[in-house]
């Protein structure tokens, strides 16, 4: 079974040279200095000591283009309508669509262009990073001139539960490598669930610091737990199941998030069980120039709250404030506690920049 990582990045990479390591026929559509990247090899490591070189991986571009027998889209949710036309040239009538993307809403565009395929969504539980030179561990460096591709945090690969058994071997495969994948039949639910981490990922990108030195800050924690409760009253009135994604369930993380910082420390062990270098895909966006994707997370709270008549003010505040962060109006890291002011109690005159 041919596989491509159509946008290799940070997820694509990580996810293609493992399937290669499980000996997966898997190629790669990259840009160019990505590309350069992958034809040279990778380094993967993750944050329990993992360390592989991954050499020999395959490359292709639209000039070569045909149809694979599954494609795993992992661009960002920003990118997913403008590639449609060079995606169409590597599907087939019986290609399935793997959509990795965080967020709400990826897949639908995809299923518009792709009516006869089978589009399946993924959750990726975990955060990868390209290690810059700065945050490479020097015992890596010394042994590797690979491009290090690290994972920073755990959990297993979802891919929603479809009627067909055309995976079943490449399951199989991949549960003997380096990275575990499972079936979800409520996808629905879990991608919510995950949804529900990853509002913290604007907080996240205002704060300017590692996830970790977030966490231990109670005001951030507090404006979390304020965006995930939105989240809940909307899902809840939606009827949706959200299955657990943390060390927590997702209805008792706001309570957890709220905890004085000496009892969370206690109690949230395994919540900060992360690289102290892991941030946000977010932050990531923000800092390299790149739209964010604001709109398919705390934005789809706030479109499906509004379908419901619910109000989200305080998604609303923080996407309003991410919005001033990529136009520039927003300059410099928001700290704790004037993130607090501002969004809980709506003052603008508390915010710098
Ligand atoms: N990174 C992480 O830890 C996690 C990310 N996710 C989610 O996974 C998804 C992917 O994220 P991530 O891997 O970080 O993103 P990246 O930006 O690292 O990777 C996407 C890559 O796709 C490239 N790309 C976009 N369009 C095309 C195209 N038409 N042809 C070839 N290449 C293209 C981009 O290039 P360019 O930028 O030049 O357009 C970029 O290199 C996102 O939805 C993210 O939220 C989920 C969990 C964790
Ligand atoms: C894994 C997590 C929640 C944090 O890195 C993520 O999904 C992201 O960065 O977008």
């Amino acid at each position: 079974m041919s596989h491509l990582i159509f946008g290799a990045g940070q997820i694509g990479c990580f996810i293609g040279a493992c399937m290669h390591e499980a000996g997966v026929d898997v190629s790669f559509l990259a840009r160019r200095h990505i590309k350069a990247m992958l034809e040279h090899g990778l380094l993967l490591t993750d944050y329990q000591g993992y360390r592989s070189e991954v050499t020999h991986l395959q490359c292709v571009d639209t000039t070569q283009a045909r149809p694979f027998d599954v494609v795993w889209l992992t661009v960002k949710c920003t990118a997913v309508q403008p590639s449609l036309d060079e995606l169409a040239a590597f599907v087939g009538q019986d290609t399935i669509i793997m959509c990795c993307q965080n967020g709400l809403g990826s897949d639908q565009i995809v299923r518009e262009r792709f009516p006869n395929n089978q589009v399946l969504r993924v959750m990726v539980p975990f955060n990868v990073v390209l290690q810059e030179n700065e945050q490479a561990n020097s015992q890596v460096r010394e042994v590797s001139k690979f491009a290090n591709y690290h994972r920073g945090s755990e959990g297993t690969l979802c891919i929603e539960k479809n009627h067909s058994d055309r995976l079943a071997a490449w399951m199989k495969l991949m549960n003997s490598s380096c990275l575990d994948v499972a079936e979800e039949s409520n996808m629905t639910g879990l991608q919510w669930a995950k949804l529900q981490l990853n509002l913290g990922n604007s907080v996240n990108a205002l704060a300017d610091i590692p996830v970790k030195a977030m966490l231990m800050q109670r005001n951030y924690r507090l404006v979390i737990a304020s965006l995930m409760d939105e989240l809940l009253n909307v899902a809840q009135s939606q009827h949706i199941q959200l299955p657990k994604v943390a060390s927590v369930k997702g209805h008792w993380i706001p309570y957890v998030l709220r905890l004085p910082d000496i009892l969370f420390k206690l109690l949230a062990n395994k919540m900060l069980a992360i690289d102290p270098t892991v941030r946000t895909s977010m932050w990531w966006d923000i800092k390299n120039g790149k739209p964010t994707e604001i709109q398919y997370l705390n934005g789809a709270v706030e479109r499906a709250g509004q379908a419901l008549g619910i109000a989200c003010p305080i998604n609303n505040a923080i996407i309003a404030l991410i919005s001033k962060k990529q136009n520039g109006e927003l300059k410099g890291a928001i700290s704790a506690s004037e993130l607090r002011k501002y969004v809980l109690s709506n003052d603008s005159s508390k915010l710098n920049g």
